[in-house]
């Protein structure tokens, strides 16, 4: 089977700094993949490039079939975004930046409603649904954040730190969300400072380091935390970023 996501020779500059050197990353229909690295490794502008927010200054990448620096406009159809920008209109109710981000997909409208009206739910916004989004606190953002990027049944999903501000009832509705994904087949790329929420949702690993990708494995190759905590502080450059280290567990 073709690779949902393929990634050949990525890499990314600012100026003279070199964010990605050279990645190459190809992610199967359906796997759910986390990426960890400490400060500054990269996870981020590589998530960036894979979702067609930046381009990469050389390299190619392919989401299902379709070349990205040809058809990036095709590209975001099939895949959902959560990440520090919550993508909100404050002055829109929840229902209504559901609403607004579901046309612009075109979806048909009486299955958008439902569609609202189910996401919602799952968040435990029902309650809130025609409340300025304004008004909502941090949290309450990031989990209507998690319905926008969910609004359209993308193919693939990316997080990068979806965890941000959730209180521990949030996350584990959040988690049963991102499982109710699985039998759709939904792939999922993560990243992630939480070893031990990842090990769990996760069946493949990634480690990242300036700019490269340092460790891959299946999850069930893995012996458990303690083989990849001693796995990643051996890879990971201490001198540079000791924090990364640190904020993992
Ligand atoms: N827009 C930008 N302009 C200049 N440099 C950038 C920009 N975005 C990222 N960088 C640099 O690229 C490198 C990788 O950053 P990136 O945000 O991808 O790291 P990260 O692994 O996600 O880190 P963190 O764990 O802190 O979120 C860093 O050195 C960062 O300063």
């Amino acid at each position: 089977m073709d690779p949902i996501i393929s990634a050949r020779g990525i890499q990314r500059s600012f100026g003279k700094h070199k964010a990605l050197r050279n990645i190459d990353l190809e992610i199967k229909k359906g796997e759910s993949v986390a990426i960890f690295g400490p400060n500054g490794a990269g996870k981020t502008t590589l998530l960036k490039v894979l979702s067609t927010i930046i381009m990469p200054t050389k390299g190619n990448v392919i989401v299902n079939g379709i070349d990205l620096r040809r058809d990036s406009s095709s590209v975001r159809e099939l895949i959902g975004v959560i990440s520090h920008q919550t993508y909100l209109y404050d002055g829109l109710t929840a229902r209504e930046n559901l609403r607004f981000f579901g046309k612009m997909y075109g979806m048909e409208r009486s299955l958008l409603e439902e569609r609202i009206r189910e996401l919602l739910g799952h968040v435990g916004l029902l309650g809130r649904a025609d409340d300025r989004v304004g008004a909502f606190s941090r949290g309450m953002k990031q989990r209507l954040s998690i319905a926008r990027a969910l609004v359209h049944r993308p193919e693939v999903l990316f997080m990068d730190e979806p965890y941000t501000g959730l209180d521990q009832r949030s996350a584990k509705a959040f988690e049963n969300v991102l499982r109710a994904l699985d039998k759709d087949k939904v792939t999922k790329i993560m990243v992630s400072h939480n070893i031990e929420r990842a090990m769990q949702l996760c069946d493949r690993l990634i480690v990242m380091d300036r700019g490269e990708i340092v460790y891959d494995r299946m999850a069930k190759e893995i012996e458990g935390k303690e083989d990849f905590k001693l796995a990643y502080s051996s890879l990971i450059c201490m001198d540079t970023d000791a924090e990364g280290v640190s904020n993992l567990w």
